[in-house]
């Protein structure tokens, strides 16, 4: 028996008049080829594919969104996401969508003093939208750091708490020429300290004297985000959110800024 023969719920007609603005499918990884400025990375990336469905639908066609997947190797760029997910909306019969995937970002980084390189990992989000005709490119990167606390340094006779954080961008992507990496670097230096993938002694003596020397609030860090991104080009508007993953409470600190885009 084909799906001829049987009956096709999904297109059967749903009498209840409410219209529905995101079905389909999440949770579904893949494997994905990065491309950022021309230099392709493997990367694995968890997938969330939805479209808006009629009131007078009863179901989207779920099939279909694991079929585009896999319909050839998934190769996207921050460039060709847009397209990727009008293809998508074509493909499921509908008039709006979202193609999201989250996958980690690798950079190479050279240790500070003894100069070993080492990849650093990045949770990147990338949002394609298309609404009424126009796309848009979504982008979320969390960006770990040290942070070391002022006040704990201030009232100390020595030494001062310190921790990871993590500080995280949410922006719409108005120039696809904007580099992923130039971004992360500008944000991660707004830290007491950025992390590196590998630290020799002499590295780690740099980093905790540097951090040290540079104590920074959750409210610090975000206001120094804020001003870095400030007139970035190529960013529509931008949500920061810091979260220190405080090592004297059971409990983060947080802080958030929101700057709405045009
Ligand atoms: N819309 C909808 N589909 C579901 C749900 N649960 C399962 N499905 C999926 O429905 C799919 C089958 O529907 P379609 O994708 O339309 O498959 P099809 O009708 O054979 O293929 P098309 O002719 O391309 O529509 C299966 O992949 C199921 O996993 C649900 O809650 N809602």
């Amino acid at each position: 028996m084909n799906s001829h023969d049987m009956p096709d719920v999904q297109s059967s007609h749903d009498a209840r008049d409410i219209a529905i603005d995101q079905v389909g499918i999440k949770a579904i990884r893949h494997p994905m080829t990065f491309l950022d400025h021309g230099k392709e990375q493997s990367t694995v990336a968890e997938c969330q594919l939805t479209v808006g469905l009629p009131a007078d639908k009863k179901g989207t066609h779920m099939s279909r969104f694991v079929a585009l997947l896999n319909e050839g190797p998934l190769r996207l760029s921050v460039d060709s996401l847009a397209d990727w997910t009008e293809a998508m909306i074509e493909r499921l019969e509908a008039h709006s969508g979202e193609a999201r995937f989250s996958f980690p970002y690798f950079i190479a980084k050279d240790a500070p003093v003894s100069g070993q390189g080492a990849m650093m990992d990045y949770d990147v989000t990338l949002i394609g939208r298309v609404e009424g005709g126009r796309p848009h490119i979504g982008l979320k990167l969390v960006i770990p750091v040290t942070s070391l606390c002022p006040c704990s340094k201030e009232i100390s006779a020595y030494g001062a708490h310190n921790q990871r954080s993590h500080i995280t961008v949410e922006t719409e992507i108005g120039d696809p020429a904007l580099s992923l990496r130039d971004l992360i670097t500008a944000v991660e230096d707004q830290g007491s300290c950025p992390l590196w993938g590998l630290l020799k002694r002499p590295d780690e003596k740099y980093i905790t004297e540097y951090a040290f020397d540079n104590p920074k609030f959750v409210e610090d860090m975000v206001r120094d985000v804020a001003n870095a991104l400030e007139g970035y080009p190529g960013l529509n508007g931008f949500s920061i959110s810091v979260e220190n993953f405080e090592s004297i409470h059971n409990h983060s600190a947080w802080a958030v800024i929101h700057r709405p885009g045009q």
